[in-house]
């Protein structure tokens, strides 16, 4: 398998001259396509933060990160948009349009070009939802929704375009233990169904075993087994 994610001696620091934070320090890892990976460890130890610098949201200056074949460190802001157009985000509050229905929520990911039109935007948005089984849920608003459908909405909406990569930051953490749960294994299903790679940051040890792997990050640094 191909790998998707390669990162190699990846430093990365906020701050600068005395206030230098280290945060990442020497992290290599490799992850193939389709794999899940979780990432755990204690509050601090970086994993947002190395999620965003995969994400192509933050720019890392030291060491080698590629994502889908791009190098990420010093690279110009064209290949990274480029590349986050193939990555699907799910967060920990669902960031979903309070005035705008489930279906509306999802359908406004997919872009707007000469190919599709607003019929096949619409209906590829439905179909997302009804595999996430919120087919009689298209019309309602997130305030109509609980916790695990507004979840299991923005999953939808980060699996419609049919992304490369997901990436997650505590997608249970607003979710009692079996929505959680649930949302994290239609996740799995759908995401193995069509070879797409996971990396999820979690606290949550009740879903380790969704993980084809578990990354433990502890003070910036990759701990081994
Ligand atoms: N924008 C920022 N500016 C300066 N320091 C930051 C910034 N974001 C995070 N940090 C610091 O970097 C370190 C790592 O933060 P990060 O959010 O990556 O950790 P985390 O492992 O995701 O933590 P948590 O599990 O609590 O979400 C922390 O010490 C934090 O204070």
């Amino acid at each position: 398998m191909p790998s998707v994610i390669e990162v190699d001696h990846l430093n990365f620091s906020f701050g600068s001259g005395a206030l230098t934070q280290p945060v990442l320090k020497n992290v290599t890892i490799s992850i193939e396509e389709g794999e899940i990976v979780l990432i755990t460890g204690p509050s601090g130890s970086g994993k947002t933060t190395f999620l965003t610098i995969i994400g192509g949201l933050r720019q890392a200056f030291h060491g080698s990160v590629k994502v889908l074949g791009h190098q990420f460190v010093n690279s110009n802001e064209q290949i990274k948009v480029k590349t986050r157009q193939q990555i699907g985000y799910i967060f920990q509050q669902h960031n979903l349009l309070k005035s705008l229905t489930a279906l509306q929520n999802v359908c406004m990911t997919l872009e707007i070009n000469a190919v599709t039109t607003e019929q096949q935007r619409s209906s590829r948005a439905a179909e997302m939802l009804i595999a996430v089984g919120l087919g009689d849920r298209l019309d309602y608003k997130p305030d109509q929704l609980s916790g695990g459908q507004r979840q299991r909405v923005s999953i939808a909406r980060a699996l419609v375009g049919q992304p490369k990569i997901i990436l997650a930051d505590e997608p249970t953490a607003s979710l009692d233990k079996q929505s959680g749960h649930e949302a994290v294994s239609l996740l799995k299903r759908l995401a193995k169904e069509s070879h797409t790679t996971i990396l999820l940051v979690t606290h949550d040890y009740r879903i380790l075993d969704i993980a084809d792997r578990v990354v433990e990050l502890e003070d910036g640094m990759i701990k081994q087994e």
